[in-house]
């Protein structure tokens, strides 16, 4: 049996926020003070508990925190308001559309109104086509922290064969873009529902992303002994919170990012820290790599 590392991303966001505190104590020093905005739309609860976290965050490293609250039967046209609205306000410096949003809501209109230089999420197309050509900007924060998190836990990237399991736009998507860069230049299998024979992609992987939002769906047998794991999708269930990675995939990892305390405060760490660049982009200097 093996004996698994974790890969805590309660500590290591905690880390990340006390130098975050510091940068933005500066930008204060200097009149700058960097805004959060949040657009919830409904009562998902899992997005409930996310925007509920992140303001909570913004309160402990000093950013000011704007929140725009709407119903779950808000129209397209109620949610592009309250972007514009946004996109104006100068207190904010970036803000997010809490995803995902009610059904009858399209999702890529209302992303593209964002003000590009807002965007703290990073999933502006133009944002995400800067991403494409390796120019700087915002970055997706789940793929972000998922890379930091293996980063200062020294998990080497660079040539390692990463399997990532779900082609969503949050997560796997620009996951896939951001490890192929030539700062990464990672060796990466993109799967999804449709992939024949998926084992044989996961058990040849020396990193294992599970994104797919499938409760369990990667079982100890997926795995090369010794390989790290990242558990990423979350399914509610009345049980409780059900993540992608069976729990006893613990007993066969080198390193294992639990579905609860691993990259969900990366997630959160990261928002914080494309807030804090922007705030310095927008006094007009150049944030550090
Ligand atoms: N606009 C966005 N919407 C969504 C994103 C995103 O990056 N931008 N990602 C996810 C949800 N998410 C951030 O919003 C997020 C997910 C999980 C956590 C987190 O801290 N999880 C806890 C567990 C809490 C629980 O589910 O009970 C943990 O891992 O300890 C933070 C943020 C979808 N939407």
């Amino acid at each position: 049996m093996t004996t698994t590392v974790s890969l805590d991303g309660t500590a290591t966001a905690a880390d990340i926020k006390a130098e975050l505190a510091l940068r933005v104590a500066d930008l204060k020093s200097r009149g700058i003070v960097p805004g959060l905005g949040t657009i919830l739309v409904g009562d998902h609860p899992g997005s409930q508990v996310y925007v509920a976290g992140k303001h909570k965050d913004c309160a402990a490293v000093g950013i000011t925190s704007l929140q725009v609250e709407l119903p779950a039967d808000a129209t397209q046209a109620d949610v592009e308001a309250a972007v514009l609205s946004l996109n104006a306000d100068p207190d904010c410096t970036g803000y997010i559309v809490q995803l995902p949003l009610p059904g009858h809501l399209d999702m890529h209109a209302v992303l593209e109104l964002i003000d590009p230089a807002k965007d703290a999420d990073g999933l502006h197309p133009t944002n995400l086509g800067r991403l494409v050509l390796g120019k700087a900007g915002p970055l997706p924060c789940t793929p972000r922290g998922i890379i930091e998190l293996l980063r200062r836990h020294h998990v080497p990237i660079t040539g390692a064969n990463f399997c990532v399991i779900g082609c969503g736009v949050t997560v796997g998507r620009p996951l896939g873009l951001m490890l192929t860069r030539s700062s990464e230049h990672a060796t990466v299998t993109m799967c999804h529902e449709a992939t024949a024979d998926i084992t044989a992609h996961t058990r040849a992987a020396d990193v294992v992303v599970a994104a797919a939002g499938a409760a369990h769906l990667v079982r100890p047998d997926w795995i090369r002994p010794g390989a790290t794991v990242l558990s990423v999708g979350i399914t509610r269930t009345i049980e409780g919170v059900l993540g992608d990675v069976h729990p006893r995939v613990g007993e066969v990892a080198g390193k294992l990012a639990p579905t609860v305390g691993g990259v969900g405060p990366m997630t959160r760490a990261m928002l914080l820290k494309n807030i804090v660049e922007a705030a310095e982009r927008q006094a007009g200097e150049t944030p550090p790599a």
